[in-house]
């Protein structure tokens, strides 16, 4: 029995010896490994160039960002559909209309299991336009509980629908007794600064463009002192436009560059503001190109007809109620001040000018008690008070653009169109005014090869040689060739109509050689 404590003894022995054993192999192996790195450190240290080493020591510091990143703070902006203003009564929240219409050009339908459709009223919710037309935009949505992430800038934020339910009384708009909908907009801790001065306005300017391309244009007359619209569908677009294509795309890239120009007026102290003069005989596409300017910058038009204002307060009331992005148009200029008449067409005898400008007899209101010219019925005196208070002038017109209405808007447009640039009153050619000159011509080739794609949908034909001839020797309007190609729905017919059109014009020749554009 004695034996037995031995041989536990001897095997305990040999035991520990190999527990020894392996312990100094493993304190062998940990020495050349840390011999290695030491060696490795060194070598790396010597063989790599600095920049390696640092784009390594950064590659590591970045893969730690991301490891810890699971741990990262987040910060959370809660945009509620609804803000409670009180007992029963709650207001849409346009903040959330303006996320939801960003977010619906983020959806991607085909990544996500449910989606909802919406169908929403633009702006003026609940009015019927005057014209009866109603204008709607579909959106796609994401459902309550799900999310999406949009990157900006290289930085993710992530946006979630949330609903939260329960009956506490109150009746949401949406009908839903109670239920409170919002979106959620989560990010890094340390990107708030980025989401609150650069995101969250990038969302708001986007969602405004994007309702701004739904919505209907509209057009603004003035009636007595004040503006009235009426939905805007001139089909006129820089595409249907029959213009040389050089100067089409110079004045596209005006606009464009005009656009872009916010900091840069505010830089040089300058209003953010743009006129055009428009010149070029009767149905050269003016008006038409007002409306393609419109529609591509989706702009509203206001109509101004100086014929309707009486007063200089009147005209200034009417300017300052114009709101930015939007377009002042004077339509034939040089009849609105010029004592000169216009000619209606080409041939006709010129009228009488009258006596006095924009001058009449005028109620209590301001409204004309007699006909629109002449001063019969006041005295002499009271004729001259008026004339002095309220006739209302180019310069003064001019004076108050460039004045007050700067000052109270920006990024707006004016346009002035005249037939006759030479009866302009000098005040308007000064540099500085007008900041771009535009000639409207009569129709050449390039106009006419537009004017067929718009009509017919074709870009060649064999009438056409014949037809850059006979239009190269007359002086015709793209508004008569217009005129001629709407006669047949056939192009063959309708191109034999215009060909037999121009050679009576044979031999009448473009009497106006002027530069399309001249930048003032
Ligand atoms: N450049 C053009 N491109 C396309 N269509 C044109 C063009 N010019 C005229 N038209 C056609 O002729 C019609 C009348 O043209 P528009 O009213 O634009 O001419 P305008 O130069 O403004 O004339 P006015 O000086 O008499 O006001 C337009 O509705 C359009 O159908």
């Amino acid at each position: 029995m004695d034996h037995l404590p031995l041989v536990g003894a001897s095997a305990s022995a040999s035991g520990q010896g190999k527990v020894l054993d392996a312990y100094k192999k493993a304190l062998t192996t940990a020495a050349s490994v840390a011999a290695y790195a030491v060696l490795a450190r060194s070598m790396a240290r010597e063989l790599l160039p600095d920049e390696l080493r640092d784009a390594a020591r950064w590659c590591a510091a970045f893969l730690g960002a991301r490891l810890a990143g699971a741990e990262k703070e987040r910060h959370t902006v809660v945009i509620r559909r609804e803000v409670d203003g009180g007992y029963y009564e709650s207001f849409e929240n346009d903040m959330f209309d303006a996320a939801r219409t960003y977010l619906a050009t983020k959806i991607d339908p085909r990544a996500m299991r449910r989606i909802s459709l919406m169908r929403t009223r633009n702006r003026s919710r609940g009015k019927q336009e005057p014209d009866g037309v109603k204008s709607w935009s579909t959106l796609m949505c994401m459902e309550p509980g799900d999310s999406t992430t949009d990157v900006f800038e290289g930085v993710e934020f992530k946006w979630s629908s949330i609903e939260v339910g329960g009956d506490d009384g109150k009746n949401g708009r949406g009908g839903h007794r109670g239920q409170r909908e919002s979106l959620e907009l989560s990010f890094d801790a340390e990107h708030t600064d980025m989401a609150l001065e650069r995101y969250i306005p990038f969302v708001t300017d986007t969602a405004e463009q994007l309702r701004n391309q739904d919505r209907a244009l509209r057009i603004y007359m003035n009636e007595s002192r004040s503006w009235h619209g009426f939905n805007h569908h001139h089909p006129a677009t820089f595409d249907t436009l029959a213009m040389a294509p050089e100067l089409k795309q110079s004045i596209i890239d005006d606009l464009e560059r005009f656009l872009k120009r916010k900091d840069y007026y505010r830089r040089i102290g300058k209003a953010w503001k743009r006129g055009y003069l428009l010149y070029g005989p009767p149905g050269t596409g003016k008006s038409s190109l007002v409306a393609a300017m419109a529609n591509y910058l989706r702009f509203n038009l206001y109509d101004l007809d100086l014929s309707e204002v009486l007063l200089n307060s009147t005209l200034q009331k009417l300017l300052i109620n114009m709101p930015n992005k939007s377009i002042l148009v004077i339509e034939d200029i040089d009849c609105c001040f010029d004592t000169k008449p216009r000619e209606d067409s080409k041939t006709a005898a010129a009228p009488e000018p009258p006596a006095v400008d924009y001058m009449t007899e005028f109620d209590d209101d301001g409204s004309p008690r007699k006909g629109f010219f002449g001063a019969s019925g006041s005295s002499k005196p009271q004729q001259q008070e008026l004339q002095q208070h309220q006739k209302i002038t180019l310069s003064g017109l001019l004076n108050f653009i460039d004045g007050l209405w700067s000052t109270s808007g920006e990024e707006r447009i004016i346009v002035f169109t005249t037939n006759y640039k030479d009866r302009l009153d000098p005040a308007l050619l000064r540099p500085g005014r007008m900041d771009l000159h535009i000639y409207m011509g009569y129709c050449g080739w390039d106009a006419f090869k537009t004017l067929a794609h718009n009509y017919f949908l074709i870009d060649d034909h064999p009438m056409f040689p014949d037809i850059q001839k006979l239009l190269a020797a007359a002086d015709v309007t793209p508004a008569e060739v217009s005129e001629m190609l709407l006669r047949s729905e056939e192009a063959d017919v309708a191109l034999r109509g215009l060909m037999e059109f121009l050679a009576k014009y044979n031999g009448r020749r473009k009497n106006i050689n002027s530069d399309s554009v001249v930048s003032s």
